[in-house]
């Protein structure tokens, strides 16, 4: 199976539906993001799933634990096949997420974004590294339930190796050629996330904003 999610975050849905249309033989799903669905919600989401791909909600939820169960049960409809939820939200949060999701639903956690680095977190009050912190939140998001986590390549292969069915989304990816897109600070190429461990690998501009969309994909997906 194709791991590349393309991650559709774009501004008009008809833009969204040709690119995913266009790509659609490159990719193994669409994932789409607190953008699109701010933007085109339930509606938006119904006319992708049409492209016939996976659906992946990266809505990051992170609420206490009521809250989070509701908003899971109100995308039940929508039929994702992930869900993302905030490792930080904590582990009754987690739990609480798990149980609302429903059998046909991956609920992955996100540890730490990967457009932070060192700095960044210790900024936030949180000691230790970026790595450090991944490895806690991927353990607490094993003890609760979780299908798996959202990590950068930098510690997808630590991971891997305390969680070996954890179910691993990777995003910050950047081929060579792309790397002036530098809002990511953790990042490592495709292939260098999937050797290390990685089941799904998230990628937005390189593919979205490349001239031939379907060039680059393709390109990606040699690489693999
Ligand atoms: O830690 C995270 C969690 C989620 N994302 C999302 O992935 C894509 C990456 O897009 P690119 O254009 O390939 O940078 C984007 O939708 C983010 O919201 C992430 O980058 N990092």
């Amino acid at each position: 199976m194709n791991p590349i999610y393309l991650a559709l975050d774009l501004p008009r849905l008809d833009a969204a539906v040709a690119l995913a249309q266009k790509v659609k033989g490159h990719v193994g799903g669409l994932k789409l993001g607190l953008e699109f669905f701010c933007a085109h919600g339930h509606h938006g989401v119904h006319e992708l799933a049409k492209v016939g791909l996976p659906i992946f909600l990266d809505l990051k939820l992170h609420d206490i634990p009521n809250t989070v169960a509701g908003a899971m049960q109100a995308i039940h409809v929508l039929q994702p096949a992930i869900v993302t939820v905030h490792a930080a939200g904590g582990r009754a949060m987690l739990e609480d997420a798990k149980a609302a999701a429903g059998d046909h639903c991956k609920v992955v956690a996100v540890t730490v974004l990967t457009s932070l680095d060192d700095a960044d977190l210790a900024a936030t009050g949180v000691g230790g590294t970026p790595h450090d912190q991944v490895l806690r939140l991927a353990d607490l998001a094993q003890e609760a339930g979780l299908d798996g986590i959202v990590c950068s390549g930098h510690e997808v292969g630590e991971v891997h190796r305390r969680w070996k069915n954890g179910y691993l989304v990777v995003p910050g990816l950047r081929p060579a050629e792309a790397g002036h897109l530098a809002d990511q600070k953790r990042v490592v190429t495709p292939r260098s996330a999937r050797d290390a461990g990685a089941s799904v690998l998230v990628i937005g501009r390189p593919i979205a904003r490349a001239e031939d969309p379907v060039a680059a994909a393709r390109a990606i997906e040699a690489t693999l």
